[in-house]
C-alpha cells in the first residue's frame, strides 16, 4: 500500500519500556477511509500502538507515518485520539468542556457535538467530576468524535459504558464518522460486539502484528467469526513459540 492510500503506516516500529518490549518490530499499513478495530489479549500491545501513532510516545527504533508525515512528537491537528484514561478536566461542566473543546481545536465541529450530546442524553450543565462512568465515557466519545479530523484513534472506546447499550451507542456514532475521508482505528476487548462495525481488523499479540485483514475476508476464506479466527492466530503464535524454545 502507497503512503497516499495508507493513513498510518508502522515501518520496523520497536517501543521499549525499559526492559519491556511493548512492540516488536512492527511493519504494516492501515487504509484510509474505513474502521480498523486494533484487537488481541490484555498487555499483547494496542495501547502502545495507539499512542505511538498519535504521537503521545516516541519508538525506540523504526518510525511511524500518518497521513504521510513521519510521527515526531504529539499530533495536535489531524488527529483525535480517545485515551483509556480519564482525561477530561473535572472541575468544568460538560458544557464548559465543549466550549473548551472549540477554544482548543480548529477543527471542533460543535452542531455535531451537540447532536450527540442530545443523543446521548448529556446535559450541559452537568460537573464532569459528578458524572456516573456511563456518562463520563459518552462525553469522552463525543469529545473525540466530534473533531473532523481524518484520524481518530480510540482505545478501548466501550469502557465504562453499560453492556446493555454500548453496541447501539458505537453504532450510532460511528455513524458521525465520514468514512470517504475519515479512518477509526479503536482499540478493544469486545471482539464480538464490534464485529459489526468494523472493515478491517489487525491482531496483536505479544507486540506484533499477527494478522491484518478485511472482516469481509475473514468471515469468506475462513469462514468464522473474527474472536475464533483471533483465538486460532493467537493460539497458532503460542505454539509456535513453544517449538522455537525446545529446538536448538
Ligand atoms: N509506561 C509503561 N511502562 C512500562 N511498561 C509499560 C508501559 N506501558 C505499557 N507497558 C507494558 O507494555 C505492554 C503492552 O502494554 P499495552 O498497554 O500497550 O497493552 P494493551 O494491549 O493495550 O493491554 P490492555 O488490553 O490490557 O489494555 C504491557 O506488558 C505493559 O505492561
Amino acid at each position: 500500500m502507497s503512503t497516499e492510500q495508507a493513513v498510518i503506516q508502522f515501518e520496523h516500529t520497536t517501543k521499549r519500556f525499559g526492559r519491556k518490549l511493548a512492540v516488536s518490530d512492527v511493519s504494516g499499513s492501515f487504509p484510509r477511509g474505513s474502521v480498523v478495530g486494533l484487537i488481541g489479549p490484555n498487555g499483547s500491545g494496542k495501547s502502545t500502538l495507539l499512542k505511538l501513532a498519535a504521537g503521545l510516545i516516541r519508538p525506540t527504533s523504526g518510525k511511524v507515518w500518518v497521513s504521510g508525515n513521519v510521527v515526531n512528537g504529539r499530533i495536535r491537528s489531524g488527529v483525535s485520539f480517545l485515551p483509556d484514561t480519564n482525561s477530561l478536566y473535572p472541575f468544568y461542566t460538560v458544557g464548559e468542556t465543549i466550549h473548551y473543546c472549540v477554544q482548543a481545536f480548529p477543527d471542533f465541529d460543535l452542531n455535531k457535538a451537540l447532536k450527540m450530546m442530545e443523543f446521548l442524553e448529556l446535559s450541559h450543565g452537568q460537573k464532569v467530576s459528578h458524572l456516573s462512568k456511563g456518562k463520563y465515557s459518552r462525553l469522552k466519545l463525543v469529545v473525540t468524535l466530534s473533531r473532523e479530523t481524518p484520524l481518530v484513534l480510540m482505545d478501548e472506546p466501550l469502557s465504562g459504558l453499560d453492556p446493555m447499550v454500548r453496541k447501539s451507542i458505537l453504532k450510532s456514532l460511528i455513524e458521525f464518522v465520514d468514512v470517504d475521508w475519515q479512518t477509526v482505528v479503536l482499540s478493544t476487548h469486545e471482539v464480538a460486539e464490534i464485529e459489526p462495525l468494523l472493515d478491517h481488523v489487525a491482531l496483536i499479540h505479544q507486540g506484533q502484528l499477527k494478522g491484518f485483514d478485511t472482516v469481509d475476508n475473514i468471515r469468506a476464506e475462513h469462514n468464522t467469526s473474527l474472536v475464533t479466527w483471533m483465538e486460532a492466530l493467537v493460539q497458532e503464535a503460542k505454539e509456535y513459540q513453544g517449538s522455537a524454545s525446545v529446538s536448538v
